[in-house]
């Protein structure tokens, strides 16, 4: 394509260079010098870790033909571009380049704290139930026609949207949207048919600072819906509340039954409440969901709240899409799960274990719930802290875990960087004096899983929570590389035994 031409997708530019120089034919677009080809323009950013005018010579050393980057005083040979934000730029111009591909898919964007991942996996699962064909790119994997790709960051940089976006031949394309994304303009050059908001609580809070300027970062996803796109909200959550208030397009919202006298005031033209009521979380879960006037009983394969939060969440969605209630139940009943979220694994003696992706305290609060309300006799947690990541939000956890479980056992996520000495100390101080008496601290995250699996019995349910599927990123005692993969090994090892026996 020819710069010219790209140059249109931004409004706000300040040519420094001859403009007849301006008619190059651009090969590509590259935000890391390191993978420019010939031909390619260059987009510098400034980033957390360095900063990409730095590399604007290595740029064009490996075969840049312009560049464009925030900073007047760049010197180099090729023609280039000032913009006040490059992040935005690397959106706007990638799009132009795939010729805008959102507009060829039918896009969901989901964000909120904690549900993305799930609702994701569930609303896929409904949409290929009703013969459609479904792109999803999140924190698990990026799927496209198909094929399955390991992800970079759970929402990709704008110029890796617009490249997976156009790859996809999917009729839809599911995206989970970060916070981090959304703040650093990776969605920019997007349309939106449906942009879903889950819930918001405490998380992320070294990188948004307060949880007003958390909500407000989530909200600029509802900046980027098509024309006619509309929000799906769970207005349960107090912030999904404010939300609905806040945006003025077409809603489609999640309240409860008790809640209905109150959201009155968010009443408005293209305002439609849908009501949660008769939910049955003790055994089978089930609960009924008020939409356009009729009722819908649903069925659920998973227990806990917020998994009917997820699921009551996905029917509207797809209902909203057009697909037909009875085809949305029906996918609802046979959903298995988003990987590494409440996946259970059955013990020998009936005690359940339960790998989930639970790092906030809400998350927690559900999840532990749930398990009382299946009636669990005793509860485990097993859980760690990511190193470098929101340390405000530590205290809250280890109280909720002590407030529901019978056994808190700290152990190591991934460290980040962060030394294990410095994490195994604070592990001690919360074991100390936040965790009622409850807690142990055991580092080896395998050590502290087999513990669990030795003395689990018949009623017990036991969480392993933070990091889901994901890989460990370092060797335990164990040989083995995963939550999961311990677990299987240490069943496999008690069939081992009892054949030998
Ligand atoms: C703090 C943060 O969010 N950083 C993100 C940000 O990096 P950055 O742009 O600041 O990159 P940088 O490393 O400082 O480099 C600056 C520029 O120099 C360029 N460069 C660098 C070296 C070189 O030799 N040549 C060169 O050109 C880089 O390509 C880049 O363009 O933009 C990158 C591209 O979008 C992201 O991959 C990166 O995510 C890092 C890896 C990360 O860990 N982010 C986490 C916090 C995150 O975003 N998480 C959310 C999920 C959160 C959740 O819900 O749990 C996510 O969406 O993944
Ligand atoms: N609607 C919900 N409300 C509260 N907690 C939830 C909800 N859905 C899932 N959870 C809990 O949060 C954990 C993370 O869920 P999920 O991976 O679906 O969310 P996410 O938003 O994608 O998280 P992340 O951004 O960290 O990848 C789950 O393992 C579960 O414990």
């Amino acid at each position: 394509m020819h710069l010219i031409k790209l140059l249109e997708a931004i409004e706000e530019i300040n040519v420094n260079r001859d403009s007849t120089m301006i008619d190059i034919h651009i090969t590509g677009i590259a935000v890391d010098s390191r993978k420019v080809e010939k031909g390619n323009l260059f987009i510098a950013i400034s980033g957390y870790e360095t900063d990409g005018h730095k590399y604007i010579e290595d740029a064009v050393k490996r075969g840049a033909v312009a560049v464009i980057g925030e900073h007047q005083t760049i010197n180099t040979t090729v023609p280039l571009f000032i913009v006040k934000n490059s992040r935005e730029a690397l959106g706007k111009i990638s799009s132009m380049f795939y010729n805008y591909p959102s507009k060829k898919h039918k896009v969901i964007g989901i964000t909120g704290t904690n549900g993305k991942t799930t609702t994701s996996y569930l609303l896929k699962h409904i949409l290929e139930a009703a013969g459609k064909s479904c792109s999803l790119i999140g924190t698990v994997s990026y799927i496209i026609n198909g094929e399955v790709y390991k992800p970079t960051n759970t929402t990709p940089d704008a110029l890796q949207i617009q490249t997976l976006l156009s790859k996809s031949e999917d009729e839809f394309f599911i995206m989970e949207i970060s916070s981090h994304a959304l703040k650093q303009s990776r969605i920019e050059g997007i349309g939106l048919d449906y942009g879903i908001f889950t819930n918001l609580s405490h998380d992320h809070l070294d990188y948004h600072e307060t949880m007003e300027q958390y909500f407000e970062d989530k909200s600029i996803m509802f900046n980027h819906l098509k024309e006619d796109g509309k929000a799906i909200i769970n207005e349960i959550c107090p912030w999904g509340k404010r939300l609905a208030k806040k945006l003025h397009i077409p809603i489609r919202t999640l309240g409860s039954q008790s809640f209905e006298v109150h959201n009155e005031d968010n009443k408005k033209d293209g305002y439609h409440g849908c009501i949660l009521k008769d939910i049955q979380l003790q055994g089978k879960v089930n609960f009924t969901l008020c939409m356009n006037g009729e009722n819908y009983k649903i069925f659920y394969p998973f227990p806990g709240l917020h998994n009917i939060y997820n699921a009551a969440i996905a029917f509207l969605t797809a209902v909203e899409m057009g697909i037909e209630p009875m085809v949305v139940i029906k996918a609802l009943a046979s959903f298995r799960g988003a990987p590494g979220r409440f996946e259970i694994i059955h013990h020998p003696s009936g005690a359940i274990f339960v790998v989930d992706y639970a790092h906030t305290k809400d998350a927690f609060e559900h999840c532990l719930n749930s398990a009382k309300q299946q009636g669990a006799k005793r509860i485990t947690h097993i859980f760690g802290f990511r190193g470098a990541r929101d340390s405000s939000k530590r205290v809250d956890m280890v109280k909720t875990s002590a407030k529901h479980c019978d056994a808190v056992l700290l152990t190591l996520d991934d460290l980040n960087g962060v030394s294990e000495n410095e994490i195994s100390e604070e592990l001690v101080n919360l074991n100390l004096y936040h965790c009622r008496g409850k807690g142990k601290v055991q580092l080896d995250r395998t050590l502290a899983i087999q513990q669990a699996w030795e003395t689990a019995e018949e009623g017990d349910w036991v969480f392993i929570t933070g990091k889901g599927l994901e890989e460990y990123d370092r060797e335990f005692t164990l040989p083995a590389r995963s939550d999961k993969e311990v677990i299987l090994l240490l069943k496999e090892n008690d069939k081992t035994e009892e054949k030998i026996i």
